[in-house]
């Protein structure tokens, strides 16, 4: 197989199973791939050469290295459509899903390029055909933008690249194609967006088009009306994918927001796993609402794992969770919770059909189930130090990582894409993976993230990003966050003896709503005065 690239790829492992583990070996040296350390057994150490594991660069893998998942061909995804047909929408959530399962994804947006290069945009005239000033500009910028994936690719930091741009005729195609495929050898695939439903157009404008930088401070009728005339310019040239002429191509077309998709010459594992997530989505609005279990039996005594049952305020967070969710009138809600007793008692009262998932469960702790962090120190020191090193990729003996989590947690992922609104009560490190999902976090801030107990987040999905607020429901907890020590190893940093980690929104976007009786208050996390609460954001 050709490997284009000019660094030393790495291969990450997930079985223990002999077979798999012969196919890994065969995968590693055909492809001159090389197995992090720290994740190789000593059977998949017998059928590689010595040097598989010494030429690593880095002791660890970090997300966003090529995994088993995408160690073929580099990808190109290119975007089809007129304006307003959510190609950036579209981008930016396949990077964050690929960029969460383990393939390190970038988006080029032309948009972006065009605004870089010239402030010229005064109105629709801009995207004139016969306006060749500005033909210019664009074909340059786009030529810099596809030029910019490619080399970003041939860099070897990323295995997919989004092209995010309205790629509208024949012409521009065939100019994509002879550059990624013919010249770099890489793979493409188009997704073209069709819409020919005006309300769809027409929502699209107002909710993204009338806040884009290049309408400052534009009234927003008149906004509407230069996008609609831009879009028309754009029509008089547009030529949708046609499977008879350019029938060499691969692509599929979404329909008018995912009501119908047509697949074309669709090849490989990569492009199946994004055209399935391509067909799970939907633009329709809804909420998800994450809450840990109350706290438990296990919790209060600090042990990690098992199966304990709700202590007495974990009881009560079961019954102000049930009253929260009342007064919050959702329509068609679904229950989700793990099979673990103490996600099972916290939604007792709450009045909405409920399902157990398996993959929901609290990461697997191995031998260290059911011990405190401190016996895990005393009687695991080097375990203790190397999760501490890299928490994200670091497994438990005979247990799991957080990136085992990921996996295990992609079938919940693509379930909650399809669905409405949605409470999930799970744990601790399942939710600071789904968590990460939703925010676009990296693999280093993954199992950090802060997802305390007797906390509601309430994710509601906006524009391109997702509207977060945390809603602490007013019963104590313990404490079991544990920051990243400066010292690997050290047990006694602040969280682990009741030191509060800082409930402060990702990014600093959204705020913590405390909500009491009667008021709801929004601090910044230092326990600071009252907001009104539309001010959440
Ligand atoms: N498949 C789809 N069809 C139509 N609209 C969609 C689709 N997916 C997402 N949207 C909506 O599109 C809006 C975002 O539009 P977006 O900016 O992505 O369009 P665009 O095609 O990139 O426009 P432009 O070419 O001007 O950059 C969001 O409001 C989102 O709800």
């Amino acid at each position: 197989m050709d490997m284009p690239y000019n660094t030393s790829p790495s291969l990450r492992v997930r079985t223990t199973s002999l077979n798999q583990l012969k196919k890994t070996a065969d995968l590693a040296i055909e492809n001159e791939l090389h197995v992090c350390p720290s994740v190789m057994s000593d059977e998949l150490r017998k059928l590689l050469p010595p040097t598989s594991e010494t030429v690593m660069t880095k002791p660890f893998p970090i997300r966003g290295e090529r995994t088993i998942a995408d160690c073929t061909t580099p990808h190109v995804i290119a975007m089809v459509g007129l304006p307003a047909r959510g190609k950036t929408f579209i981008s930016k959530k396949l990077a964050r899903y690929l960029n969460w399962i383990g393939i390190a994804t970038r988006v080029f947006n032309l948009g972006e390029y065009r605004r870089h290069a010239t402030t010229a945009y005064k109105s629709h005239e801009f995207f004139r055909a016969d306006n060749e000033e500005a033909m210019a500009i664009r074909n340059r910028c786009a030529n810099q933008a596809l030029h910019d994936s490619c080399e970003w690719l041939l860099s070897g930091l990323g295995s997919i690249a989004v092209f995010d741009a309205t790629n509208s005729t024949r012409d521009r195609r065939q100019l994509i194609y002879d550059i990624v495929v013919k010249q770099h050898g890489f793979r493409l695939f188009f997704v073209e967006s069709i819409c020919d439903d005006p309300s769809i157009i027409e929502q699209n404008i107002l909710e993204v088009k009338v806040s884009s930088p290049d309408y400052l401070n534009m009234n927003t009728e008149l906004v509407v009306r230069d996008f609609l005339q831009r879009i028309e310019h754009y029509e008089e040239r547009y030529q949708p994918i046609d499977e008879v002429t350019e029938k060499h191509l691969s692509f599929m077309k979404v329909y008018n927001a995912g009501k119908k998709v047509v697949v074309y010459n669709n090849e490989g594992h990569v492009e199946s796993r994004i055209v399935y997530y391509l067909m799970n989505i939907h633009i329709t609005p809804r909420t998800i609402y994450l809450t840990r279990h109350g706290e438990s039996e296990h919790n209060l005594s600090g042990l990690i794992g098992g199966d304990s049952n709700l202590s007495a305020r974990g009881h009560q967070y079961a019954r102000a969770l049930s009253s929260f969710i009342s007064q919050q009138h959702i329509d068609g809600l679904r229950v989700w919770t793990s099979w673990m007793k103490r996600a099972i008692q916290t939604v007792a009262d709450v009045k909405a059909p409920q399902e157990r998932w398996k993959a929901l469960n609290e990461i697997d702790a191995g031998h260290c189930e059911e011990m405190t962090y401190e016996q895990i120190k005393e009687r695991f020191p080097e375990e203790f130090k190397a999760r501490d090193v890299n928490k994200f990729a670091y497994r438990y003996p005979r247990g799991e990582s957080y990136e085992d989590l990921v996996a295990r947690l992609e079938p919940v992922i693509m379930e909650l894409e399809r669905q409405g609104n949605v409470l999930v009560v799970s744990h601790q490190a399942v939710l600071r993976c789904l968590f990460a999902y939703f925010l676009d976090k990296s693999a280093d801030e993954l199992p950090y993230l802060y997802v305390p107990l007797h906390t509601v987040i309430k994710l509601t999905p906006v524009a391109y990003g997702c509207k977060v607020e945390h809603i602490k429901l007013p019963i104590d907890a313990v404490d079991t966050h544990r920051p990243k020590p400066k010292i690997p190893g050290d047990v006694s940093e602040p969280g682990l003896d009741g030191l509060s980690g800082e409930l402060v929104a990702p990014d600093g976007v959204g705020k913590v709503l405390i909500v009491g009786d009667d008021v709801a208050t929004a601090t910044n996390g230092n326990g600071g005065g009252r907001v009104d609460p539309s001010h959440i954001q």
